[in-house]
C-alpha cells in the first residue's frame, strides 16, 4: 500500500489516493468522518478548528460498502477557502494585489524561511501553505482506513496523552487496551490521569494568557500484533524504523521511543531485555514489554508502545524576533490566530501514522488482493507463531 496527499491549507481541499489496498474490506465514510472529528477536538486549539468542519468525500475505489482493490481517493474541504479565495487563487492577480498579499516574514520554528531559500520563494505563503499541519487531517483519513483493516484482523490502536508543558501524567503499569481508549476520548486532553489532566488544562491556559504555547507527549499502543511485521534482513525493512519515520514526519514531532526508550540508556540490560516463556496454549510470550513490541526490527507479539515527542507550537502570540526577506529589518512576528497546545490532536495524528504503518506491514506479508484472503491467511500464520 502507498499513498500521495496533497493540498494546501487555505486551498479549496486536500486529496489523497491510497494505492495497494484489498478488494472486499468493508468501509464506510463514518468510519473515517469520526476520527476526523476525535483529530479536531482537544483542549488549546485556535479559531481554524471552529471553522472547519472535516468530513471525507470518497470519490474512487469503493462501491456498495466495499473496497475495490482500486485506488481509493479522499477528498477532505477547507471550509476555510471560502475567506482566501483571492489570496490562494490559481490565475495571475495583479503586481499590486500580489504585493499587498505577500508575506515577507519568516515566523521562527516555521519551514518559511528555508522552504523560501530552497524553492526561490519570495511569497512565503507559497511554503507555509503546504508546510502547515492542516495536512494531518489526511494523514489521519488515511490512518481511519487503515484502522478499519486493523480491527476487521483483531487488531486494535489507542493513544493517549502522556505530558504536556511539563505537566505529566501517572498511570498504573498495564493499563489494558479498553482503559487508554475510553479515558483518553472522555478528556479533552487525551489524558488517562484526571488530576494530570486539570494541570495540564491550566498549563495550556498560563501559556496561552502569556502569548507563549506548549509541547508534549503523545503514547500509541497496538494490540494483539502477530509476531513477525518487519524484518531484520534489511536496514529499510524494520518496523520500527518505518514507524519512528511516519511518526516524526508528523509537524512539530522532534523525537521517539519504543517501549522503556531513552531510559535504556540508563537501566541496566536485566530491565530492558523481555524474558521469553513458554505455554501449551499461548506458545512463546514475554512477561514483560521493555522493548515496546519490538526485536530486530520486527514485532514479537507484544503490544507496540512508542512514544513521540512535539516541540510546542511555533506561532507565539508573546512574538520572536526575525528578518523580513525583503528589507532584510528585524521585526517582531505578529499573530492572527493560532494554537496554543495541539498535543491531543497530535495524539490522534499519531495514532493514525502508526496504524497507516502496522496495516503496510501486513499488506506486505500476506495477500493484499483480498481481503477474505489476507484474513484467512493471517490467521493460519497465528497459528502457526502459537504451535512453532
Ligand atoms: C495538529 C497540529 C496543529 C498545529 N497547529 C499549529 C498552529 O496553529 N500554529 C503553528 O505555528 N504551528 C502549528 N503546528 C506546528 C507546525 O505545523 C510545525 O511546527 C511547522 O510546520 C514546522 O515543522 P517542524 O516543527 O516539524 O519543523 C501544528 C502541528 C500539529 C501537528
Ligand atoms: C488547519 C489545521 O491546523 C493548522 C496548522 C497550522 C500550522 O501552521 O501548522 C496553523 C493553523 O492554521 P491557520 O494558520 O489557518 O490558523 C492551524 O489551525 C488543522 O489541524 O486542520
Amino acid at each position: 500500500m502507498r499513498f500521495l496527499t496533497a493540498g494546501e491549507s487555505h486551498g479549496p481541499e486536500l486529496t489523497a489516493i491510497i494505492e495497494g489496498l484489498p478488494a472486499g474490506l468493508p468501509l464506510s465514510i463514518d468510519d473515517i468522518d469520526k476520527e476526523l472529528a476525535r483529530r479536531q477536538v482537544g483542549y488549546g486549539r485556535g479559531g481554524r478548528m471552529l471553522i472547519e468542519k472535516d468530513r471525507v468525500k470518497i470519490t474512487s475505489g469503493l462501491r456498495h460498502g466495499l473496497t475495490l482493490g482500486s485506488p481509493l481517493t479522499l477528498v477532505i474541504e477547507n471550509k476555510d477557502w471560502k475567506n482566501w479565495q483571492s489570496v490562494m487563487s490559481q490565475t495571475e492577480i495583479s503586481e499590486k494585489e500580489k504585493k499587498k498579499r505577500k508575506v515577507t516574514r519568516p515566523r521562527p520554528g516555521h519551514a518559511d524561511l528555508v522552504g523560501g531559500i530552497k524553492y526561490g520563494h519570495q511569497d512565503l505563503r507559497n511554503v507555509l501553505e503546504r508546510s502547515s499541519a492542516r495536512e494531518t487531517a489526511m494523514r489521519v483519513a488515511i490512518g481511519a482506513v487503515s484502522k478499519v483493516l486493523l480491527q476487521a484482523l483483531d487488531i486494535s490502536v489507542a493513544s493517549h496523552v502522556l505530558e504536556i508543558g511539563g505537566v505529566r501524567a501517572t498511570l498504573p503499569k498495564n493499563l489494558a487496551m479498553s482503559q487508554i481508549k475510553d479515558q483518553s476520548e472522555a478528556s479533552d486532553v487525551r489524558c488517562l490521569d484526571a488530576v494530570a489532566a486539570i494541570k495540564m488544562r491550566e498549563i495550556i491556559d498560563l501559556a496561552k494568557k502569556e502569548g507563549n504555547t506548549v509541547g508534549g507527549v503523545v503514547e500509541v499502543v497496538v494490540g494483539d500484533v502477530p509476531v513477525g511485521l518487519g524484518s531484520y534482513t534489511h536496514w529499510d525493512q524494520k518496523l520500527d524504523g518505518k514507524i519512528a519515520k511516519a511518526m516524526m514526519s508528523i509537524n512539530a514531532f522532534k523525537g521517539v521511543e519504543f517501549g522503556v526508550g531513552f531510559d535504556a540508556a540508563r537501566l541496566p540490560g536485566s530491565e530492558v531485555m523481555d524474558e521469553i516463556t513458554w505455554s501449551d496454549l499461548v506458545g512463546y510470550r514475554r512477561e514483560s514489554n521493555h522493548l515496546g513490541g519490538f526485536e530486530g526490527g520486527m514485532t514479537n507479539g507484544m503490544p507496540v508502545v512508542v512514544r513521540g515527542v512535539m516541540k510546542p507550537i511555533p506561532t507565539l502570540y508573546k512574538p520572536l524576533a526575525s528578518v523580513d526577506i525583503e528589507t532584510k529589518e528585524t521585526y517582531k512576528a505578529s499573530v492572527e490566530r493560532s494554537d496554543s497546545c495541539a498535543v491531543p490532536a497530535a495524539s490522534v495524528i499519531a495514532e493514525a501514522v502508526v496504524a497507516t504503518e502496522i496495516a503496510n506491514a501486513l499488506l506486505n506479508k500476506f495477500d493484499s488482493d483480498s481481503f477474505g484472503r489476507l484474513k484467512k491467511e493471517l490467521s493460519e500464520y497465528r497459528e502457526y507463531t502459537r504451535q512453532f
